[in-house]
């Protein structure tokens, strides 16, 4: 945690992403479309993947316009044979993956009782299931080479609640992100990095219609998406392992760590047995 908050107080130096083959899920959609841009100005190659058709290629064709080579394709994260077969697809058509960013996210905003149950369950699927069939299927060819670099969008809800279906998905992008990065870790896979991204929220339209938005427009304005997606960059660029945007959303992070922590401590106190803390 500390060496996440001090790489994002420190300068690092950034790494170079020519030529590497980046693909990013939800690309049609605000922010995977300035992902995109950004990461074509460094000079990677892109697999843009989205459900939405046109808007996909229309950010394709903006990318294009930067000189880099984009492949599109459509695909439902909700869906793990969609993702399976979509991904087979990349591997046979373009090539291996070294850089994915899982992007691609939504919301049902509404309160549970008045959500139907497959909307409930969408979110899930996108923003939580996803991620595990994404990983599964281009982690291997990373490993192959100890090389590579794996993006989780996730939210400063994936750190506190409020809403109820997006903030459990998130909290499992979060944990995700977590096990992942200790997996590879203990694997001493020291050539792929992580990186977690937590934004408050983002003037992209995505919570046009929750009630959220009206509420937290009193606290602090929404981030605007291009200032979201410039910070990110340099914290992936950097491989620091987590980002929260602003920098205020580390506060609700460090103190539920701090409050875990603290939990953990008493029960291993009261314990006659020696359990080791993680
Ligand atoms: N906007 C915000 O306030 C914040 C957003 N985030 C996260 O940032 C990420 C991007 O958000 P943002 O750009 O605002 O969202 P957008 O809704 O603009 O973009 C999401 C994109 O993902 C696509 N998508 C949705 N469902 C699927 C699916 N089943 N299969 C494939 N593609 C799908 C959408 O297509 P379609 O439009 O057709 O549904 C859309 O193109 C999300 O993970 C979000 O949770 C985090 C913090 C704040
Ligand atoms: C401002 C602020 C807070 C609230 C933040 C909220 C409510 C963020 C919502 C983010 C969203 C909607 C993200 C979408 O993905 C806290 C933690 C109470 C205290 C610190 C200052």
């Amino acid at each position: 945690i500390l060496n996440a908050v001090l790489q994002t107080f420190l300068r690092p130096r950034l790494k170079c992403i020519d030529g590497e083959l980046c693909l990013i899920t939800g690309a049609g959609g605000a922010l995977g479309r300035l992902f995109a841009l950004e990461f074509a100005k460094e000079g990677a190659q892109l697999v843009l993947w989205d459900c939405n058709t046109a808007a996909n290629e229309q950010t394709a064709k903006l990318a294009r316009e930067l000189g880099v080579q984009v492949h599109t394709y459509t695909v439902d994260l909700s869906k793990r044979h969609s993702i399976y077969e979509t991904a087979t697809k990349v591997r046979a058509e373009v090539g291996e993956v070294s850089m994915l960013v899982n992007n691609a996210g939504v919301v049902a905003g509404r309160r549970l009782l008045d959500c139907p149950d497959e909307l409930l369950e969408r979110t899930l699927l996108v923003n939580c299931h996803a991620l595990f069939w994404m990983t599964k299927a281009f982690l291997p060819q990373m490993k192959a080479k100890n090389h590579g670099h794996i993006v989780t969008v996730a939210s400063a809800l994936g750190l506190f609640s409020t809403a109820c279906d997006y903030c459990a998905s998130k909290f499992g992008a979060v944990g995700f992100h977590e096990s992942l990065t200790h997996e590879l870790r203990a694997e001493d896979l020291d050539g792929i990095k992580t990186t977690l991204v937590c934004p408050y929220i983002v003037d992209t339209g995505m919570f046009a219609g929750c009630e959220i938005r009206k509420e937290l427009r009193s606290l602090i304005p929404p981030l605007e998406p291009l200032y979201t997606v410039q910070q990110s960059m340099k914290a992936i660029l950097a491989e620091q392992q987590m980002i929260c945007i602003p920098r205020l959303m580390y506060i609700p992070f460090l103190t539920r760590a701090l409050h875990n922590r603290k939990k953990g401590i008493q029960t291993y106190k009261r314990s006659s047995k020696e359990i080791p803390l993680v």
